[in-house]
């Protein structure tokens, strides 16, 4: 059968989008999401994305990584916002419903503003931080990410005793200024480093803000290899509300391929 997708990039985070709002690829295998993922004999993709019809939201996103295992997808998430945009599905603002849950999210100046989920559990009983920002982060703070091994040292952790099980992203990071850090991302379900992580990059801003011990409203510009993006939060007694992950997603091409 002849499959329409769109390849869109956030930032260097790349991803097959499909829409299925008429539910015609429901009944596609994690074998077929590898294969359209693989970089020599597929289409080639950190992961791929299925946009469902679903009663009371704009759409679903529905994101598998390249392994075929799932997750939420903050870059991905932004993605399918310009890919309903382009669609004609969206409005000014959107309402989705992703793994994690539901999520608001607009486009202003060619920037996706993605609504995150409020974090109010934060490990920082170590040096380095965990947390889960609708996927599972671990932070490592360093002086040097440009030298970084983030491949070995994302696979020692992310296959751990403590993390073999569920997997676990790791993000090594530096931070430059008051309001600035740069970030390297090995992530679970591509195992490999990816040009950026949204999940991962808004758990970085959360950790930083954590240990820098931010009060109230706050704004990180952020460094990956694939691009700026930005992250906004309201720290609290509680933890953190009102958490905005801001950054670009664009269309690279359309094709199709047979599955
Ligand atoms: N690999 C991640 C999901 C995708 C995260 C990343 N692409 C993002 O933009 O958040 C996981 O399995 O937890």
């Amino acid at each position: 059968m002849n499959l329409p997708f769109e390849k869109y990039q956030g930032a260097g985070n790349d991803f097959i989008m499909i829409d299925n709002r008429s539910g015609e690829w429901n009944k596609l295998s994690v074998s077929t999401v590898q294969k359209l993922c693989d970089r020599r004999f597929g289409i080639g993709a950190d992961g791929l994305i299925l946009i469902n019809s679903i009663p009371g939201f704009d759409f679903e996103v529905d994101y598998y990584n390249s392994d075929g295992s799932k997750s939420f997808c903050g870059n991905g998430a932004r993605c399918s916002v310009a890919f309903a945009h382009a669609l004609g599905i969206a409005k000014d603002t959107v309402f989705f419903l992703a793994i994690d849950g539901a999520h608001n999210a607009f486009i202003k100046d060619n920037q996706v503003f993605l609504h995150m989920n409020d974090v109010a559990d934060m490990d920082t009983s170590a040096k380095d931080f965990v947390l889960n920002t609708g996927s599972p982060h671990f932070i490592h703070f360093t002086e040097n990410v440009a030298d970084f091994d983030i491949v070995a040292y994302g696979k020692q952790i992310r296959y751990s005793e403590r993390y073999k099980q569920e997997g676990i992203n790791v993000n090594a990071i530096h931070q430059l200024d008051e309001q600035s850090f740069e970030i390297r991302t090995y992530e679970r379900g591509v195992e490999d480093e990816t040009l950026s992580c949204g999940t991962g990059i808004t758990a970085a801003a959360l950790a930083l803000g954590e240990k820098n011990n931010i009060k109230g409203a706050f704004e990180y510009q952020v460094i990956s290899r694939g691009g700026s993006l930005s992250v906004r939060f309201v720290r609290t007694d509680s933890g953190f509300n009102n958490i905005w992950l801001i950054g670009p997603a664009e269309l690279v091409f359309k094709g199709t391929v047979d599955v």
